[in-house]
C-alpha cells in the first residue's frame, strides 16, 4: 500500500510507460471493409462518412495495393447493387457474374496475399433492404438461410478465404458449412457475425449501400426480429456458441464501442479469434465531433482501436484501418 507502492513510478516517461505498455495496435490488427460500386473511375465519398469512399472495381485495384503496403492484411468486400437488379430473393447475390463475385477477382488479382473476406448478406440485393427473404410482413428464416448458403458458395468459387455471414438467421453457419464442404471448399472459412445487435450506429452504413430497410406498408422498419436486443449480454454467448459449434472459424460482436463488455464476456469464454466490428456510425462520430474542433481525431482514433483490442479483439474490422496503419508506422 502507499507509499511503499506508488503506481506513479512506472508513469514517469514514455520509455518507462512503453516497457510496461500490456497493449499494442499493429496494422495486423486491422481489417478495412471497402464498398464497392459498378462503373469506370468512382471514388464516391459517403455523405454521412467524411473521408471514406465507394470505388469501382478499376480503382479498387490501386486501394487494395496500398492497403497491402501499410501492412493491412485483410479487407471485407461490400457492393452496392443496382436498383434493378433488387428482388426479394436475392437472385443477383448468385450471378458468377455479379459485382461481389468480379470484386473478389479483383482483389486477388491485385494481391493474391489479401485475405479476402465477403459480405453474405441479403440486405444489399433486397428490395425490401431486410437481410432475409419477406411473405406477409415477416422474415423468412430457413428460406433465407439457404438463400445465404448458395451465396456463401457462389463467393468461396470467385475465390474468397472466408465469407461473413452478417444476417442473423438461426442456423445459417451450420448449413453453409455442410454446403461448402460438400462442394468441395474445406479450406474456405467463415467469420460469423454471432453477436450482431439491432444497433441505430449502423446508418452511414445504409447510406454507403443504400441498404436501408423500406418505408412500405407491411415491412417491419427495423431488424429486431434477427439482431440482438442492445439489453442482453448471455444471449450474445449462447448466439456464439452455437455459432461455434455449426462450423464458425472466426466470431464477431458488432458494434464495437458500446459492446466492449460482450467482447470481454466472449474472450473469456471461447477460444476461437474474436473480430470486432467498429460500426459506420463509430466512425461518424468522431468525423463530426474533430470537424468541429471537440475531440483531437488521431488520438481518440487509436485510444478507441486499443481499447477495443485491450476488451480482447484479435482484430477489428475499422473504417479507420488505412490511417490507423499510417499512424502507427
Ligand atoms: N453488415 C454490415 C452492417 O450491417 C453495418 C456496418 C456498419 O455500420 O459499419
Ligand atoms: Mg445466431
Amino acid at each position: 500500500m502507499f507509499p511503499l507502492n506508488r503506481n506513479r513510478r512506472l508513469r514517469t516517461n514514455e520509455a518507462m510507460r512503453s516497457l510496461v505498455r500490456e497493449n499494442f495496435l499493429t496494422p495486423n490488427d486491422f481489417q478495412a471493409p471497402l464498398f464497392i460500386v459498378e462503373g469506370k473511375n468512382k471514388k464516391e465519398e459517403i455523405a454521412s462518412m467524411p473521408g471514406y469512399y465507394r470505388f469501382s472495381l478499376d480503382l479498387l485495384q490501386e486501394e487494395v495495393k496500398e492497403l497491402w503496403s501499410l501492412g493491412i492484411k485483410s479487407v471485407l468486400l461490400f457492393v452496392k447493387v443496382e436498383e434493378n437488379l433488387k428482388d426479394n430473393q436475392g437472385k443477383e447475390a448468385v450471378n458468377p457474374d455479379g459485382l461481389m463475385q468480379r470484386a473478389i477477382k479483383t482483389v486477388k488479382d491485385a494481391v493474391p496475399e489479401m485475405v479476402v473476406m465477403t459480405d453474405v448478406a441479403l440486405d444489399p440485393y433486397s428490395m425490401y433492404g431486410h437481410d432475409g427473404i419477406i411473405e406477409n410482413g415477416k422474415i423468412l428464416n430457413d428460406e433465407s438461410v439457404q438463400a445465404l448458403a448458395q451465396m456463401a458458395l457462389s463467393h468461396a468459387k470467385a475465390g474468397a478465404d472466408l465469407v461473413a455471414p452478417s444476417d442473423m438467421m438461426d442456423g445459417r453457419i451450420l448449413i453453409m458449412r455442410q454446403l461448402l464442404e460438400q462442394e468441395g471448399f474445406i479450406n474456405t472459412g467463415i467469420m460469423s457475425y454471432s453477436a450482431k445487435y439491432a444497433s441505430a450506429f449502423y446508418g452511414p452504413f445504409r447510406d454507403a449501400l443504400d441498404s436501408a430497410p423500406v418505408d412500405a406498408q407491411n415491412i417491419p422498419k427495423d431488424k429486431k426480429t434477427y439482431q440482438m436486443d442492445p439489453a442482453n449480454r448471455d444471449e450474445a454467448i449462447k448466439e456464439t456458441l452455437m455459432d461455434i459449434e455449426e462450423g464458425a472459424d472466426i466470431v464477431m460482436i458488432k458494434p464495437g464501442l458500446c459492446y466492449l463488455d460482450i467482447v470481454r464476456d466472449i474472450k473469456n469464454t471461447v477460444n476461437v479469434p474474436i473480430s470486432v466490428y467498429q460500426v459506420s456510425g463509430e466512425y461518424a462520430m468522431i468525423k463530426a465531433a474533430s470537424e468541429k474542433g471537440w475531440l483531437d481525431h488521431d488520438t481518440v482514433v487509436l485510444e478507441q482501436l486499443t481499447a477495443i483490442k485491450r476488451a480482447g479483439a484479435d482484430f477489428v474490422a475499422t473504417y479507420f484501418a488505412k490511417h490507423a496503419a499510417k499512424l502507427i508506422s
